[in-house]
């Protein structure tokens, strides 16, 4: 393999969890995890083969028991963490099946948007959290000018 370049980025799926209520879905990271102790988005590495969409589902399933319904894709972050270098394809997760659950004893909660920026992330995780902020989301979460 040659170093430096982007194919030896980690491909992962990244999934923002919407509720009803506009609320985002949280989990925190191992403490003995890559970036561990720090809040993230729930997902995880493709396994060879797998598309975006079939990773995202079984780390769903996997993580929380849950199964995504409709989901549209937000952005694409390249980090280079020194350590390891991911790429975290981040999509939307607009409506799922099931109830969350965490099954691997993972730290949860629901938080509104505007809360978002009281957690800290790993660093890949700053762009997400203002693309997230950028959503049309229902008002309640946002605290922001109702409009027309
Ligand atoms: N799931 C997730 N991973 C993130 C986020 N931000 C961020 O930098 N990462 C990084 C941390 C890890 O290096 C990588 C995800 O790998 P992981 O170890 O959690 O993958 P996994 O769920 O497949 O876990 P495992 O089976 O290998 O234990 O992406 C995020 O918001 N969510
Ligand atoms: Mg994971």
């Amino acid at each position: 393999m040659s170093a430096g370049s982007d194919a030896a980025a980690v491909h992962v799926a990244v999934a923002v969890i919407l509720d009803t209520d506009g609320r985002v879905l949280l989990t925190r990271r191992a403490d003995d995890a890559h970036q561990g102790g720090l809040w993230e988005f729930p997902g995880g590495k493709l396994e060879a083969g797998e598309s975006l969409a079939e990773g995202l589902g079984r780390e769903l399933r996997e993580e929380l028991g849950i199964q995504p319904t409709r989901t549209s894709a937000l952005l694409e972050v390249r980090h280079d963490y020194g350590d390891k270098q991911v790429l975290l394809d981040v999509h939307v997760v607009w409506e799922f099946a099931g109830e969350p659950r965490a099954l691997e004893g993972q730290p949860m909660r629901w938080v509104d948007v505007g809360q978002l920026r009281e957690h800290a992330f790993p660093a890949a995780n700053q762009p997400i959290v203002a693309a997230v902020e950028l959503l049309s989301l229902p008002a309640a979460s946002t605290g922001g000018d109702a409009g027309q």
